[in-house]
């Protein structure tokens, strides 16, 4: 389970971009997060795995209080969580097989890395997830030469080579037509309940949130202002979140506060 309470970033002296921010995520259900561009999505996902140092709060993942590790502690539970990334991350001159078995970096030793001598049984995992994805037959293929739909499989799999406790994607699949966009929509859902994995995705695209997720999450300007099955999702929902600007929500907090 991942619990977040009282979660609070501020950049710099500014204003937070997440404000005293409670969510719960349990089970292997799917999460989309949703809001205007702006709203502290990213900084949502990237305080989860600590790539944004959170301001004060607690996100707390099975047992383990993330915001207090440092070092070898925080690396190994940055392992427990997977992420999938909106431009994919590969390393472009990597062959697929290299680029999904360094979801394993920090499970085997630097040497068998980089003398790509990787674990039989990694390599056997590595296939059941590639064909899985259907991208096996690419195993030796430089990344470069997939598209971006396959370039995502590739991201996916590196994600769940780390065997994460949840899995983050960050908006997915932004850079994809809609058709494959899709696809790999369906996919992580797919995947979520085939591998008892909570996944929490941050996307723009209400349609997809709404057929391929269990749960939405609105946000807007540093809050959660909705959360509840997609079905729930009416127009009023959508103009809460979605209409004014986050300069409107700070001068009407400023005019509560005055
Ligand atoms: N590294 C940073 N330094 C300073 N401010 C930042 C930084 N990263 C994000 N912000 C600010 O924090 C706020 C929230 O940004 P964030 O990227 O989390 O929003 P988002 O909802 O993910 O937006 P988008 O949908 O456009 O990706 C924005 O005002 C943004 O300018």
């Amino acid at each position: 389970m991942l619990k977040i309470t009282n979660l609070v970033k501020r950049y710099g002296s500014g204003e937070p971009v997440l404000k005293d921010l409670d969510l719960t995520i349990e089970g292997e259900s799917v999460t989309s997060i949703i809001g205007s561009s702006g709203a502290g999505k990213s900084t949502l996902l990237r305080c989860i795995n600590r790539l944004v140092e959170p301001t004060s709060g607690s996100i707390n993942l099975n047992g383990t209080e993330l915001t207090e590790l440092r070092g070898r502690q925080l690396r190994a539970a940055r392992r427990k969580i997977g992420m999938v990334f909106q431009g994919f991350n590969l390393v472009d001159r990597l062959t697929v097989m290299e680029n999904v078995q360094s979801g394993r970096l920090g499970y085997i030793s630097t040497w068998a890395a980089i003398t790509r001598r990787y674990p039989k049984e990694d390599i056997r995992r590595a296939f059941e997830l590639m064909e899985r994805v259907g991208i096996a037959h690419y195993a030796d293929t430089r990344a470069d030469a997939l598209s971006g739909g396959e370039r995502q499989r590739v991201g996916v799999v590196r994600a769940l080579m780390q065997q994460p406790e949840i899995l983050l994607a960050d908006e997915p699949t932004a850079s994809l037509d809609p058709k494959t966009s899709e696809q790999i929509m369906g996919l992580l859902r797919d995947l979520a309940g085939e591998l008892k994995l909570p996944v929490m995705i941050n996307i723009h695209n209400v349609t997809e949130a709404k057929q391929y997720t269990d749960r939405i999450v609105g946000m807007r300007y540093g809050r959660i202002i909705f959360d509840d099955v997609p079905d729930k999702l009416d127009q009023e929902a959508m103009d809460r979140i979605y209409s004014g600007s986050p300069a409107a929500d700070r001068a009407d907090e400023w005019k509560a506060a005055s």
